[in-house]
């Protein structure tokens, strides 16, 4: 029978765990809010129902999701009182081993037997956490992006020792409320963080090199490749480009900047046999057997619609732009 969640609670009503609950809520699940204490948690609802009401008046928010945030989301006063009539418990405490442990170890003892009990972790293992919660089979990652009411993937995180039922309850439940869960690996960073620093620390390298400043490898990242990503993961992206081409790029950098850009069997397998990706019909994703006219076809569109989108975007160009810092005189 599948697991139904009709009661959720969220620990930690940071800028995480807050935009979690008011997505929750929006859902039209009742979802109760526990912070530090009754008060930051009040204070905290009312900071999100007035962000929601700025959301609906800018028809970013539907009429029906904007009142369910008022109808379903509440504060609550701490675990003990809050937790025990909730199916879904998600922790959302700040990104500290020894934190996260001693709320989790509470919530476990607070919940029913029966619930769901998951970490918003950014790059702790699960397993490590797992080791705090009474019933580590009712336990796993859901971890959500930020910003939370708006980008819609969440990595579903199971553990060795996760029972099926609670990693399909999780999932349910997240493409119930509108999300896009996907299910992930259990490794420090999981998949999203683990791209992401690693773009990052790569980053900071060329920086500490001197080869380009952050402003530069910022405008080189948004202008170039990070144009795609919002439409194509990097698999896809190589497919396009030729797996071939990628092989011999990774072997240039593999010998410059050493075993980091190594290729890995998966790459180099595909080139011995031949699957170079779109140009030869077969590579590492379903999009190398398409018809390359129509990829090229809906890639440029896509291009196109967000190069309006980005030129249409208010106050973008002001971001980068430096101001005077208070009391500087600019005249
Ligand atoms: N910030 C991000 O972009 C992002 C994205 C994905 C995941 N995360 C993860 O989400 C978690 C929360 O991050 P955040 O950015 O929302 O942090 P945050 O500092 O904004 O919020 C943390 C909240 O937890 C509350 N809190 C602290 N101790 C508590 C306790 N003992 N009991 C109950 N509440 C307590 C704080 O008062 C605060 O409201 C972290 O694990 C973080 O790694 C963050």
């Amino acid at each position: 029978m599948t697991y139904s969640i009709t009661r959720a609670a969220v620990v930690g009503g940071g800028y995480m765990g807050g935009g979690i609950a008011a997505e929750i809520a929006g859902a039209g699940i009742p979802c109760v809010l526990i912070d530090v204490d009754a008060a930051t948690a009040r204070a905290r609802v009312e900071q999100l129902r007035e962000e929601t009401a700025a959301m609906r008046a800018d028809g970013r928010l539907t009429v029906v999701r904007a009142a369910a945030v008022e109808a379903c989301l509440t504060a609550g006063t701490d675990i003990a009182a809050d937790v025990p009539g909730c199916d879904f418990v998600l922790e959302a405490v700040p990104e500290s081993l020894p934190l996260k442990a001693a709320t989790l170890a509470a919530i476990s003892a607070a919940a029913a037997p029966s619930a769901v009990l998951a970490s918003n972790t950014s790059t702790i293992p699960i397993s490590e956490l797992s080791a705090h919660v009474d019933r580590p089979e009712r336990f796993l990652g859901c971890h959500w992006m930020n910003p939370s009411r708006i980008v819609p993937g969440v990595e579903i995180v199971p553990t060795g020792d996760t029972a099926a039922e609670a990693v399909a309850a999780a999932e349910d439940f997240h493409t119930a409320i509108g999300k896009r869960p996907t299910r992930v690996g259990d490794v420090p960073g999981f998949v999203a963080n683990r791209l992401q620093h690693a773009l990052f620390a790569e980053a900071l390298r060329l920086v500490d090199e001197g080869v380009a400043s952050p402003g530069v490898v910022d405008e080189v990242t948004r202008s170039s490749f990070g144009y795609r990503l919002a439409a194509f993961g990097p698999f896809e992206v190589a497919d396009m480009a030729g797996l071939d081409v990628y092989r011999a790029c990774l072997a240039t950098e593999q010998e410059a900047y050493g075993e980091r850009f190594a290729s890995t069997s998966l790459l180099d397998e595909a080139v011995v046999r031949g699957h170079l990706g779109l140009k030869s019909g077969h590579g590492l994703t379903p999009l190398a057997e398409k018809d390359p006219a129509e990829v090229a076809r809906v890639r440029n569109a896509y291009f196109h619609g967000l190069s309006a989108l980005l030129a249409s975007v208010e106050g973008l160009e002001d971001l980068r732009t430096a101001a005077p810092h208070p009391g500087e005189d600019r005249t």
